[in-house]
């Protein structure tokens, strides 16, 4: 089976490949338009650009499955909150969505983005590195290193080929 994710940014991969970790999977990763702004600053908006990678994914690459996914930030009544989407769309045209867990950002982090900011740009300065978001992100920063964009994004991508296997095994019944 060839399984494509729309993105090179390696917490991204990364995660992709882990959860194929014990099958024959060949997984190409292309670089695809997100189609939402850079930063994306709502739930919907950051699923759309979810759906959207894994769509063009799959279109650039002929795969079986792929994966979209997309971080953003999203104001709720708790504060601005980082959120992570991601899609799993078939070459059969199904879309499957998953998020994953939300914590809010401290308060003059969220500011800067209030002011136009990108979390990147924000992060990179506050961690002295400006590859933060290809490593273990402003999730990983802000909760000590217990959980990393890459753990985050497998937790999503687990969610996403769970339903995906049981839909396929409720067919077979
Ligand atoms: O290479 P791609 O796949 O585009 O990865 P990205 O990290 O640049 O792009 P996203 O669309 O996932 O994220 C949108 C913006 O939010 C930033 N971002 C999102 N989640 C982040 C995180 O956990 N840590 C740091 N930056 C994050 C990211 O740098 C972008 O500026």
């Amino acid at each position: 089976m060839k399984v494509a994710i729309g993105t090179k940014n390696p917490a991204k991969v990364h995660a992709i490949q882990e959860l194929f970790i014990k099958d024959k999977v060949i997984i190409e990763s292309v670089e695809v338009e997100s189609g939402v702004s850079a930063q994306p600053f709502s739930d919907e908006e950051t699923a759309e650009g979810a759906v959207n990678r894994a769509k063009a994914a799959l279109h650039q690459t002929k795969a079986q499955l792929a994966f979209g996914l997309e971080g953003g930030v999203t104001e709720t009544d708790g504060g601005l909150m980082l959120c992570n989407w991601g899609a799993l769309v078939t070459e059969d045209e199904q879309v499957w969505l998953a998020s994953g867990a939300k914590i809010a950002l401290p308060f003059d982090l969220a500011e800067q983005l209030r002011r136009g900011l990108e979390l990147g740009e924000v992060m990179g300065d506050y961690a002295n590195d400006i590859d933060v978001s290809k490593k273990e992100g402003a999730i990983g920063i802000l909760t000590g290193g217990r959980i990393s964009r890459k753990k985050m994004f497998l937790h999503i991508a687990e969610l996403l080929y769970g339903q995906y296997l049981f839909q396929h095994s409720q067919w077979k019944h």
